[in-house]
């Protein structure tokens, strides 16, 4: 009954869409409305696709004989006002599905899991949460079959979404009303990164009129994460987010190049934003000798102090660089013309100011236009924009030593990158803070849009002509009154509007491509990576501070990340911002967490939800490197995938190994993570899981930074099965109980 409904809603949604877009009266007015109409009905369309597989997983039975039924949408059947047939998983009346219990049952006498194939049902598990529910009654753990036959499954590649088995203290946070930045702190595998996404969806559905507006932005640590969990949003019917790192961010100069974790952490310093603020400063130069140019074979002069004052004047307005720069052009062309003025007036008779205002006039927009002139001023003063800015800095010791001199001057070789070099995702905070203090001087661009414009309303003038023209001649034929009416209605203006609207792309697109756009919401994973620089970027984005943050300070491997959550927010939000934990670890077994656990200093090891019942074992690695040991485990993971982790020195080389032992597997960057094997760095492995995952050389992922405690810690909780760890020397921490295996 359900699925006939939907198909049903399915249908009349897309005949519905179809006919919106053959519709609209013509006026910019009918466009946009026809637009956000189409926008309505193809969102929709793809929440009803999006249903289709376990559309209902959920049965309530209340006290009192309601039967209420939970699924992936709402539904109604199509004459009632009253009950929906199914209730969405997100609106309060799902809620005891997810967090009734039989100490507080919510009203609830019986939960039910339904599981499903298609369209058929393959089974269910009930729960009873009252003791009243008579004799006969399945009372078996229907909430942990459902979810153990969830986390047991073999991986994919891809994440899925958990709607179906959302635990009590994932649900608080998921629905948590907090309006400013809500922090979820937890261990591995506690579902961080699940419940981030499941919030967005819920708040997408409770607040879709303002969110679908803005948009959600979705930030994660690499290209292979995003493409990890891209499918979970799209699964719940949801499309309007953008999915990003932080290398994405400053649309239309993508950074995605390698570069040390020393230069990284520099870059992420707080303090660079004085550095930035002093790069640009030293580009607004009054020369202490004063400026001389040459116009027409005539040497013009202007004294150190006139250029100073011109320099402080436009300072003075407060205004970003590029923006300013226009007031220190007029005042110099001023100060130029005075002294061109002064020189002819020598000429003709010494001592007499002889010219009017207008000739002065001339004479200043011929300076401006003398290419000599405008190539000095441009010294003093350039119009830059962020990449130039910053190529120019990183380039040259002289410029950086000026605007850093608190850097030691090891720190700022580090710094050193060719002008032309690609850019790495620590300058993209950079790049963006730049902007800020550049700003545009949108003038010129206005000024061509403005003539762009009239251009578009002389030819929609043009097309009226005719049309009116030739109404005059048709009009004796008595041609179709229609033509005429459209053409009486709109002048010429209100076509151009037509005629320049075009495309205007979904919310996610535009706001994609728009550097300062700003979102409704931000969900930000991985949080514990992010430096100051990075948060600066990000709360730019999100004036109204209303954010979803997850991390484990645990995990932190990058020099620049965080060890205190309220370090980062409360510059930003006082103390305005919730700390939520999460404590059940939802993917590594046991077994594995009990040698994980030993590197967490904090006593905050998840506890595991399960045991998996094959003990973690460590092996040497043998001349034969490591490529047999790895296709040896390949053939025990059946349809699941395997990990090989290992330290960013080693990964060629073990690539090497493993893609020579095991045909189809890939590595690095772009490893392809719906293969059964793949070798990465700890790095490209944060936030993924895997059923096997070998871990490769632990003492030199431990070795290999500073944070490499936070990162071996990583490597071994990425598992859902297998955990095996394989090695040259001593094993570097106690290895729990892990048993050797030869
Ligand atoms: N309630 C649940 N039902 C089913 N699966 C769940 C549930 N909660 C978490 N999981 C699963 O557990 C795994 C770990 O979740 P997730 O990746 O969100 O954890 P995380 O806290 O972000 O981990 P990490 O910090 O290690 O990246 C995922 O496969 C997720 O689907």
């Amino acid at each position: 009954m359900l699925y006939t409904r939907l198909d049903d809603l399915r249908e009349r949604t897309a005949c519905r869409l179809a006919r919106t877009l053959t519709e609209g009266d013509g006026t910019p007015r009918g466009l946009a409305e026809r637009d956000a109409a189409a926008h309505r009905y193809a969102d929709r369309l793809a929440q009803v696709e999006a249903a289709e597989h376990g559309l209902c997983f959920g049965r309530l039975d209340l006290h009192g004989g309601e039967r209420r039924y939970v699924g992936r949408i709402g539904l109604f059947a199509e004459s009632a006002e009253g009950d929906p047939l199914l209730v969405d998983w997100r609106a309060s009346a799902a809620r005891p599905f997810y967090v009734a219990t039989a100490v507080s049952p919510e009203g609830v006498r019986r939960r039910r899991h339904l599981r499903t194939r298609r369209r058929t049902v393959t089974g269910v598990d009930d729960e009873v949460l009252d003791s009243t529910a008579g004799p006969g009654t399945d009372a078996g753990p229907a909430g942990e079959a459902a979810l153990l036959a969830a986390l047991t499954a073999d991986r994919t590649g891809r994440m899925a979404d958990i709607v179906e088995t959302l635990q009590a203290e994932q649900d608080r946070i998921v629905r948590s009303s907090h309006p400013g930045v809500l922090v979820v702190q937890g261990g591995p595998g506690t579902g961080k990164t699940a419940v981030a996404l499941h919030r967005a969806a819920y708040l997408l559905y409770t607040h879709r009129d303002r969110l679908a507006r803005r948009g959600v932005l979705v930030v994660g640590p690499s290209p292979a994460f995003l493409g990890y969990v891209g499918q979970v949003l799209p699964a719940l019917g949801e499309t309007g987010v953008v999915l990003a790192t932080l290398g994405d961010l400053f649309p239309g100069t993508p950074a995605h190049a390698e570069e040390s974790p020393a230069s990284a952490e520099i870059k992420g310093r707080a303090a660079m934003t004085e550095v930035l603020a002093a790069a640009v400063r030293d580009r607004q130069r009054a020369p202490a000798d004063g400026l001389e140019v040459v116009v027409d074979r005539q040497r013009l002069r202007v004294g150190p102090n006139r250029c100073a004052r011109a320099r402080d004047r436009a300072r003075a307005t407060r205004l970003p660089h590029n923006q300013a720069r226009p007031v220190f052009l007029a005042e110099m062309l001023d100060a130029l013309a005075a002294a061109a003025a002064a020189r002819l007036s020598a000429g003709i008779e010494a001592g007499a100011d002889l010219l009017g205002a207008d000739e002065i006039e001339d004479l200043r927009r011929d300076l401006a236009a003398a290419p000599g002139v405008r190539a000095a001023l441009n010294d003093l003063w350039p119009a830059l924009t962020p990449q130039r800015l910053l190529a120019d800095l990183f380039a040259d010791p002289t410029r950086l030593a000026a605007a850093a001199p608190g850097l030691p001057a090891a720190e700022r070789d580090l710094l050193r990158r060719a002008p032309d070099a690609d850019w790495a995702e620590a300058d993209v905070p950079l790049l963006d803070e730049a902007a800020e203090l550049l700003g545009t001087d949108d003038r010129a661009e206005r000024a061509r849009r403005e003539r762009g414009r009239r251009a578009e309303v002389d030819y929609a003038q043009g097309v009226l002509d005719i049309v009116t023209g030739s109404r005059s001649i048709d009009a004796e034929d008595e041609a179709d009154p229609e033509t005429f009416s459209a053409a009486d209605l709109m002048d010429a203006a209100a076509l151009a509007d037509r005629l320049e609207a075009g495309p205007r792309g979904t919310v996610a697109e535009r706001a994609a491509a728009d550097r300062t756009w700003t979102f409704g919401h931000v969900i930000v994973d991985e949080a514990q990576e992010l430096s100051p620089m990075a948060w600066r970027l990000l709360m730019r984005r999100c004036p109204s501070r209303s954010m979803t943050v997850v991390g484990d300070l645990a995990q932190t491997g990058d020099l620049s990340g965080a060890s205190s959550w309220a370090e980062i927010f409360t510059p930003y939000v006082g103390d305005r911002w919730r700390l939520e934990r999460l404590t059940v670890n939802y993917r590594t077994p046991a077994e594995i967490m009990a040698v994980a656990g030993r590197l967490r200093r904090d006593d905050e090891a998840p506890r595991s939800v399960r045991s998996g019942g094959v003990r973690p074992w460590r092996e040497p690695i043998g001349p034969a490197g490591v490529g047999p040991i790895v296709a040896r485990e390949a053939a025990a993971v059946g349809a699941g995938r395997l990990a090989v982790l290992v330290p960013t020195a080693l990964l060629d080389e073990v690539r090497r190994q493993v893609v020579a032992a095991v045909p189809g597997a890939t590595g690095g960057a772009g490893a392809d993570l719906t293969g059964t094997v793949v070798v990465l760095s700890v790095r490209q492995a944060k936030g993924l899981e895997f059923d096997t995952v070998i871990v490769v050389e632990p003492a030199r992922i431990l070795a290999e930074s500073l944070r490499g405690r936070g990162d071996l810690y990583v490597a071994l909780t990425r598992a859902t099965r297998r955990l095996g760890i394989v090695h040259t020397g001593e094993l570097p921490v106690p290895p729990g109980p892990v048993s050797p295996r030869r």
